[in-house]
């Protein structure tokens, strides 16, 4: 298997039972996205971005088209654990201690065990010293940082991230933003971002897709080619404020009405 897979998607729509009629979540959409890159997604608040996500992560069945990675479905790569998901509510499993979760990511893998990694990994994410906690025990922000340690503790070749620094203060999300993109880039995992950060979209990207309101569709497509690692200088360039203002312009232009908006 490639270990950096394209993403296929063929005409993928999908439309939820509604209590009326159908919530329709994704409109076709026709997308390749290029292995071994970073996508983030971005749009307004419902308008399908999870859904597009966990589509790709055969977490769902799409209701109309296909979707390949590398060769394989989704549920292929999805039950030989070689993509890996951070969602917003973390999902650690309660019982077992946070480097106990953090070492089954590498285990469902199948990947050897190794124990020095697991530390190192829990080091940059800021949780040294809560090897033996429960995830009950932990803020939501710091069990947020164990599922994405969890996620690439498996080195996968399809890494999904859903707004996972969401629970995460100010310095820290820019200590992760800072650290963990070199980490992800080194392994070469076709990664997808789900954010509602301009900036940080801008910032671990190679390419923002802004979507539309509900049924999500492609609004603009805007590739991000600043140079890595994206260190001070690169933030404070005339090249990154561009990018941050032409995806806001997007935004803008690609709204809900009004009347939506406001119920
Ligand atoms: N399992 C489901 N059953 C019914 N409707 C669903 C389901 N999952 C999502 N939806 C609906 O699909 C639409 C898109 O939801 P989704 O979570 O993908 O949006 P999002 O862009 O990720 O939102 P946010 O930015 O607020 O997290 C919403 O209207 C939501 O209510």
């Amino acid at each position: 298997m490639d270990r950096r897979p394209d993403i296929h998607l063929a005409g993928v729509a999908k439309s939820f039972a509604g209590a009326i009629r159908p919530v329709e979540a994704v409109a076709p959409v026709d997308l390749v996205l290029a292995g071994g890159q970073m996508t983030a997604l971005v749009g307004p608040s419902g308008c399908g971005k999870s859904t597009l996500l966990r589509l790709i992560a055969g977490l769902e069945p799409p209701s109309e088209g296909r979707i390949t990675i590398g060769t394989e479905s989704p549920d292929e790569l999805r039950q030989r654990a070689g993509l890996a998901v951070a969602f917003q509510d973390a999902a650690l499993l309660p019982w077992r201690s946070v480097e106990g979760n953090i070492a089954l990511g590498r285990a469902l893998a199948r990947k050897p065990r190794d124990p020095g990694m697991i530390r190192e990994l829990m080091s940059l994410v800021g949780l040294s010293g809560f090897e033996r906690n429960r995830p009950a025990e932990l803020s939501g922000g710091m069990r947020q940082r164990a599922a994405i340690a969890r996620a690439l503790a498996g080195e996968p070749e399809l890494l999904l991230l859903d707004e996972p620094f969401a629970a995460v203060d100010a310095l820290t999300r820019d200590r992760l933003n800072t650290e963990l993109p070199p980490l992800w880039e080194a392994r070469g995992a076709t990664s997808i971002l789900v954010t509602h950060s301009v900036a940080e979209a801008v910032r671990l990207s190679d390419r923002i897709l802004v979507l539309t309101p509900r049924p999500a569709r492609i609004a603009a497509d805007i590739p991000v080619p600043l140079p890595r690692p994206r260190g001070p200088e690169v933030l404070a360039s005339e090249a990154f404020r561009a990018l941050c203002t032409e995806v806001t312009d997007a935004l803008r232009d690609h709204q809900y009405p009004e009347s939506v908006a406001a119920q």
